[in-house]
């Protein structure tokens, strides 16, 4: 891991930083923008102070007196780290006057503001949507910032349509008493007549100017290899520039891995005086710790030693697009990445022009910075841009010569303005499930930012209409539990099954579930990595298959007593040791969370045994989980045909199952799955084996006995049910 000296800075340094900000010389004009109207669309260059500098000014205008100042992050790196510079620029401790809540994690003191609880909170878009279900007025806020609007996830755009409604509410007679919401909506990449139009002709403002200046660079030709580009970008930086550190965007953690070994690999090559070169990753499923270790500035203490460990190292900070917004990573000098972004570990997509924005401006943060990009710089033009006039061309683009891009012209063609909303490129089922949770009784007249077909989100309703009665009568502390609305019925829809399966699924398939990148494949070690997980496959698919890793994993570091020795037999296995560490922490929180809502059994207890997965699934728990996991899924089941494809009981959609599930060239003839995904053709992945009966059994309210034969062209035989939806007609 790498040394970085950074000398702490003095609360004089910091605000010295905060007035050179170009988005402090244009305070009080904001503020008045903000006074003005109920909401605002805010943008600015990346790096100009937006999501450190706004709620600050929110809170010193006095804001803060009605309630807490919200903002939201779409990433819980983001939102943590954020939190944490603005407790330094504040001078108090994360958790007091600064907070942040995540999932899984949160630091912030639940009194109002004017009785010294927290008055600047950053969330994840996830966590004020739990909150909205409790609390749609969202009366704990005088204003909420909505950060990086762009990205148009599904939870940001579901955010915003709330924040409409409860601004709404809080103006009108049903407002309790809470008072006005400020709104600020904000990006430095940002589709603003969208968002001005959604927010009924909001005004917009754009602050002015930069903190630093990014010299941009472009590759001379399109690069058949991206990751030997950015193995061989990478190491010219580091040979040829000046100091700074190094911030590669790959597209997944393989990708990473890969890079990483070749780095180390290639700097081994070069002369002993050379300086040496360390490559960080920093990715999702990371856990939080090693996320921050990645972002951190070295501890005080070591500082002086990590001085002159500075002068040695040159930290490569290797990442997914998890650091691609709000990230402010000290001592990023140099950004290089190619166009690519992976939607599956089938199919790589072009990133969007929005998102090339947001990549380059991790470099020039806090001194002038440097930009390479591994795709022509037609690539990047081809699309004129769209009416936003927000968008600027980089100030310089000469080309990188000296880049070894190649040959051919790469997967990735012209890029797209922005990226394309979540909610036209998703299953619209969890939305719709969502939605209901959080109490919304009109899905059809949900005022979406950008409003899917009316016809998928119909049938996605009626798809999801038996999942009302549950969700509704469920408790509504079920909620609090940070879980899919999947995960969350299986608790809740899981009657028909034993309580002892209902825990298993609990406790054993959350974390899971939590954390799907348990195996680790490197390029070097393919065919070894490929055994391991071949040793670790279950029949009963791909939930199964991380269960038994999980509990491997429980045995092997004695119930987390022999950590170094889990840790050992996790890297001996080619398993992601810090997602199995996830997976452990996420399930016993998860115990705590049941426990204290009296889940569980009948008394409300979570069975012995569930807190630790030591011991494997018995086959009787095998199927009381699988049950269970039928119960709550039931939507996402398929059958086999006989012509060896799937077809999905509800949709009815021909799908196969993807190479990466443990199921793949498997004949199992009734599967659940847990995401549709399309790449070359439509794959089912993270699947489980069902039995085709007991969909009936526990989901009589939506599936009449009949033959899964219909569905897969068959004729019925004697002993299968028949399964119809009601209303839905049969499958043929
Ligand atoms: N963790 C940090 N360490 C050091 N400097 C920081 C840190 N966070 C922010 N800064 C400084 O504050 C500046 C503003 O950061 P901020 O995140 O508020 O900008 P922004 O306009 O929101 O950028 P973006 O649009 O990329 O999210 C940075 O350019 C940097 O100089």
């Amino acid at each position: 891991m790498t040394k970085r000296s950074r000398s702490e800075p003095t609360g004089e340094d910091l605000l010295a930083t905060r007035r050179k900000l170009p988005i402090w010389s244009a305070r009080r004009a904001l503020l008045r923008e903000v006074a003005a109207a109920e909401t605002l669309i805010l943008t600015g260059e990346t790096g100009s102070g937006k999501s450190t500098q706004v709620p600050q000014f929110l809170h010193a205008a006095g804001y803060t007196e009605a309630g807490a100042v919200g903002i939201t992050q779409p990433r819980r790196v983001a939102a943590v780290s954020l939190a944490r510079r603005v407790a330094a620029e504040q001078a108090c401790p994360v958790g007091s006057l600064v907070g942040y809540a995540v999932r899984f994690d949160e630091s912030f003191d639940r009194r109002p503001p004017k009785r010294g609880g927290t008055a600047i909170k950053f969330v994840t878009d996830g966590m004020l949507l739990r909150e909205a279900a409790s609390d749609p007025l969202l009366s704990a806020y005088s204003a909420l910032i909505v950060d990086e609007a762009h990205e148009r996830s599904l939870a940001s755009d579901v955010v915003l349509a709330l924040l409409k409604s409860a601004q709404a509410r809080r103006r009108s007679a049903n407002g309790g008493g809470a008072g006005p919401l400020k709104l600020v909506v904000m990006s430095a990449t940002l589709e603003v007549d969208t968002f001005c139009a959604f927010f009924d002709g909001a005004p917009a403002v754009q602050v002015l100017g930069r903190s630093h200046p990014v010299e941009v660079l472009h590759a001379a030709e399109p690069c058949e290899d991206y990751l030997e580009a950015v193995v061989t970008t990478v190491l010219q930086i580091h040979q040829l520039e000046p100091a700074g550190d190094v911030l590669v965007f790959l597209t997944g953690e393989d990708d990473i891995s890969a890079a990483a070994a070749a780095i180390e690999a290639r700097a081994r090559l070069l002369p002993a005086t050379s300086p040496t070169l360390l490559p960080l990753p920093l990715y999702a499923a990371l856990s939080p710790a090693a996320q921050m270790e990645a972002l951190a500035p070295a501890p005080p203490n070591t500082r002086k030693a990590l001085a002159r460990a500075r002068l040695l190292h040159t930290p490569a900070v290797l990442a997914t697009n998890i650091a691609e917004t709000s990230l402010t990573i000290e001592g990023v000098v140099y950004v290089a990445y190619h166009a690519a972004r992976r939607v599956d570990s089938l199919l790589q997509l072009p990133i969007s022009r929005a998102a090339a924005l947001q990549r380059a401006g991790r470099a020039g943060r806090v001194s002038a910075g440097k930009c390479f990009r591994l795709y022509t710089e037609r690539t990047f033009e081809a699309r004129p841009p769209s009416c936003n006039a927000l968008l600027q061309r980089p100030p310089a683009t000469p080309s990188c010569n000296a880049l070894p891009c190649r040959l051919a012209r790469a997967s990735v063609d012209d890029l797209e303005e922005a990226t394309a909303p979540e909610v036209l490129r998703r299953s619209l089922s969890a939305t719709v499930l969502s939605l209901l949770s959080l109490g919304v009784k009109d899905v059809l007249s949900f005022e979406f930012l950008t409003p899917p077909p009316a016809d998928a989100l119909a049938a996605a309703l009626e798809a999801s209409s038996s999942h009302c009665a549950p969700l509704t009568t469920a408790a509504r502390s079920r909620r609090t539990a940070a879980c899919s609305p999947g995960c969350r019925s299986s608790r809740s829809t899981a009657e028909p099954c034993s309580p002892r399966g209902a825990g298993v699924s609990l406790g054993r398939c959350s974390p899971c579930s939590a954390c799907c990148a348990l195996f680790h494949s490197p390029h070097s070690h393919r065919e070894a990595a490929d055994e391991s997980r071949l040793r670790f496959r279950s029949p009963g698919g791909d939930t199964l298959t991380a269960l038994h890793v999980v509990s491997a994993y429980d045995a092997a570091s004695g119930g987390g007593k022999a950590r170094g020795e889990g840790r050992r037999w996790a890297e001996a296995n080619f398993l992601n040791w810090r997602t199995l560490e996830t997976a452990v922490q996420v399930r016993t929180q998860l115990v705590a969370t049941a426990r204290r809502l009296g889940l569980g059994d009948g008394d409300g207890r979570v069975p012995d045994g569930v807190a630790s997965a030591a011991q494997p699934l018995s086959s009787e728990e095998s199927v009381e989980l699988r049950r269970a996991l039928a119960a709550a899924f039931f939507l996402q089941a398929a059958v086999r045909r006989p012509s060896g494809d799937y077809v999905t009981l509800v949709s009815r959609q021909t799908v196969s199952i993807h190479p990466s599930s443990a199921l793949f060239s498997r004949r199992a003839p009734c599967v659940l799955y847990n995401e549709l995904v399309f790449t070359t053709r439509l794959y089912m992945r993270d699947l489980t084996t069902i039995e085709a009966a007991w969909l009936a059994e526990v989901a009589p309210h939506f599936f009449k006995s009949g033959a899964a034969a219909a569905a897969t062209g068959a004729a019925p035989s004697a002993g299968q049910p028949r399964m119809r939806i009601h209303g839905g007609g049969s499958f043929r």
